[in-house]
């Protein structure tokens, strides 16, 4: 089995550009097997605040009317998905840009209204590979982007964090699969403000106290419980930390085990 590396990018890398194109130009160097996921909160929270257009978060994830769901397809689809997909193509990585609505490769439910109506917000329902199977069998590497579709004409809005950890599952039927969340600190924190008090390792042990004593917070909250998905779900390895640990042995960073 060849080995696959989900790679998620999250807001702080997107939003700078020299850390964003630097990141890009390491990860055209891989050459198994990969698959870049990103995100851009960030950046649609700043144009829905030009446009005049309220933003609610609520435990991470955005409320997302039909206002809302307008803008965050022209920022993440448009706007950063053919910006990366283009400065990929610079560096010789063979990237294509998709949606979970491109090649019907991932359908989600429109999350139910119980005491919160998250608007147009999809849970994942399916992940349909062949397509990303060949593209990545034939050195296509796939770019992927926060929406999703419900296979009925409707996008909804799905945090990176979870299409990152549900491509891993789906992909490690055919790949021996591992998942790096990058963001801009060097792993989770034992104290926020101390970039050195990496956590070595969680395990499904020791996560629930991590909560209680909120040391694991905000948006660190759905990331881990992705990563608990994942290595709970055939993926082979799953980190988090700055973009460095795929690239310097020497890095430190957070290693999720089951
Ligand atoms: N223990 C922790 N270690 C590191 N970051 C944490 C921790 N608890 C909460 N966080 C917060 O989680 C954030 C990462 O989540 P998020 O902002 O959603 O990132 P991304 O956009 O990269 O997915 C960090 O910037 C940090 O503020
Ligand atoms: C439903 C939901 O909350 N979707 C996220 C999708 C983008 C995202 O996850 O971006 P980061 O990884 O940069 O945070 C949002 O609109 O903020």
């Amino acid at each position: 089995m060849k080995t696959l590396k989900v790679i998620k990018i999250g807001g702080n890398i997107i939003d700078n550009e020299d850390v964003l194109q630097a990141f890009l130009k390491d990860f055209s160097t891989i050459e198994e097997p990969k698959l870049l996921v990103h995100g851009g909160g960030k950046l649609a929270t700043k144009l829905a605040n030009q446009m005049q257009v309220e933003v609610k978060m609520i435990d991470g994830r955005r409320i997302t009317d039909a206002e809302t769901l307008d803008i965050i397809t022209m920022v993440y689809a448009g706007k950063i998905n053919k910006n990366i997909v283009a400065q990929l193509q610079a560096n010789n990585c063979n990237a294509i840009g998709f949606s979970g609505a491109d090649g019907n490769t991932i359908v989600s439910d429109k999350r139910p209204v119980k005491t919160i109506d998250y608007g147009f917000v999809g849970d994942v329902k399916q992940v349909n590979t062949t397509t990303l199977e060949l593209l990545l069998e034939n050195d296509a590497t796939p770019v992927f982007c926060a929406i999703t579709h419900d296979k009925n004409g409707q996008l909804l809005n799905t945090n990176a964090d979870t299409i990152a950890s549900e491509l891993a599952i789906s992909l490690s039927q055919i790949f021996k699969t591992e998942l790096y969340y990058c963001f801009e600190k060097n792993g989770v924190l034992k104290d926020i403000n101390d970039d050195h008090s990496v956590i070595e390792s969680i395990t499904s042990k020791s996560v629930q106290q991590l909560i209680d004593n909120q040391i694991i917070s905000e948006g660190m909250l759905p990331k881990i419980n992705n990563c608990m998905h994942a290595v709970n779900h055939n993926v082979q390895k799953v980190c988090i930390g700055k973009p460095e640990m795929l690239f310097d042995k020497n890095s430190t960073y957070t290693t999720i085990l089951k």
